[in-house]
């Protein structure tokens, strides 16, 4: 179900008419985004579907073509925008951007408003007192004199969106978090640990952006999911996600037709047959193609490219996330 109501005063972030074009590529074609505040707002598409230039368009990266219109807490905005922080927006990105030598206190004091002038008083124990009072706001008991290397990833993130919090709360109370893919890169606890996070920031009334690539997890914190495809908001459902329609959505077409069934495994005699290749990326694979074979069977450990066994590059979406790529 499309939904373009207006929350009315829960309004964080409303988005209007947005067109963005790189050259002869069209990014985004007429989009209209709201993110409330209270709620996990999740943005999905496939890879190249606007995702990204969106969030530049929200964070003043990018101007839109004009036409476009934004209000952040109901107040409208010129684009393209200034520093996003001024108007209590903040991208938490995949990286988090922490400077893992500097204690957690420390890496608050790098980007408060202090640290941003450089030339105002400083003071460590102030630093300290700020830190532990935003902590603990956010359900977190982190020592501010520990090495951010030493935190979990989930604490990290902690402490990256209390960071961008000092910051944003410069500039007034209620405040809009975009996290790009925070979980990307986490074990499946960890994760829960980040959108349990995630939740928390949303039940303090802050607007939450999640784009994510894990429909489990979109499924499990999302209040409303918007779906882009090809530069176009498709579909936006709210409460309950049906993991079946959003991929659909995503993709343009029916989940039968762009994966059809398999078919049945043949029952001819293998037409080529291997048994314990070992190479520079395979290591003992057994493998057998039959005649009418859409996939050869195998066992042991492949690396190729793609295949759930392979080391996963930085930047390479894991596997098994529910979420097709584009093929
Ligand atoms: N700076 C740029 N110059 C030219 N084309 C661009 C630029 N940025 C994005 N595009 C194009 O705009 C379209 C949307 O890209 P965008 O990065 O916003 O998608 P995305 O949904 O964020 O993808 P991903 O999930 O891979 O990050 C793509 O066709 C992309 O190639």
């Amino acid at each position: 179900m499309r939904d373009v109501r207006s929350g009315g005063e829960r309004s964080g972030l409303r988005l209007t008419g947005v067109h963005k074009s790189f050259g002869g590529v069209a990014a985004l074609r007429g989009v209209d985004f709201e993110a409330l505040g209270g709620e996990v707002h999740a943005l999905l598409g496939q890879n190249g579907s606007g995702k990204s230039t969106l969030v530049k368009v929200i964070t003043g990266i990018h101007a839109p073509a004009p036409g476009a219109e934004m209000q952040v807490w109901g107040g409208p905005v010129a684009l393209p925008l200034g520093a996003a922080h001024e108007h209590g927006m903040a991208v938490i990105h995949q990286d988090l951007g922490l400077v893992d030598t500097l204690t957690v206190a420390e890496n608050m004091g790098v980007s408060s408003p202090y640290g941003a002038r450089l030339l105002a008083p400083f003071s460590m124990a102030a630093e300290r007192r700020i830190c532990c009072e935003l902590l603990t706001d956010l359900g977190a008991r982190i020592h501010p004199d520990t090495l951010i290397a030493d935190l979990p990833p989930a604490a990290r993130a902690t402490v990256a969106i209390a960071r961008a919090t000092r910051l944003l709360r410069e500039h007034g109370e209620r405040f809009v978090f975009i996290l790009d893919e925070p979980t990307a890169y986490l074990s499946a606890d960890e994760s829960q640990q980040v959108i349990a996070l995630m939740r928390r920031v949303a039940d303090r009334g802050s607007a939450v952006v999640f784009i994510s690539h894990r429909l489990q997890e979109v499924a499990a914190v999302a209040d409303r999911v918007t779906v882009l495809r090809d530069g176009v908001v498709v579909d936006t459902f709210v409460g309950q996600t049906d993991s079946q329609q959003i991929i659909e959505a995503m993709l343009g077409q029916r989940l039968a037709r762009a994966y059809p069934e398999r078919a049945p495994a043949p029952t001819s005699a293998p037409v080529l047959q291997a048994q314990g290749l070992t190479g520079a990326r395979v290591v003992d694979l057994d493998l057998g193609v039959a005649a009418g074979d859409r996939r050869p069977r195998r066992s042991g450990r492949y690396g190729a490219r793609g295949d759930p066994g392979a080391p996963r590059r930085r930047g390479a979406r894991p596997g098994g996330t529910g979420t097709p790529g584009r093929r």
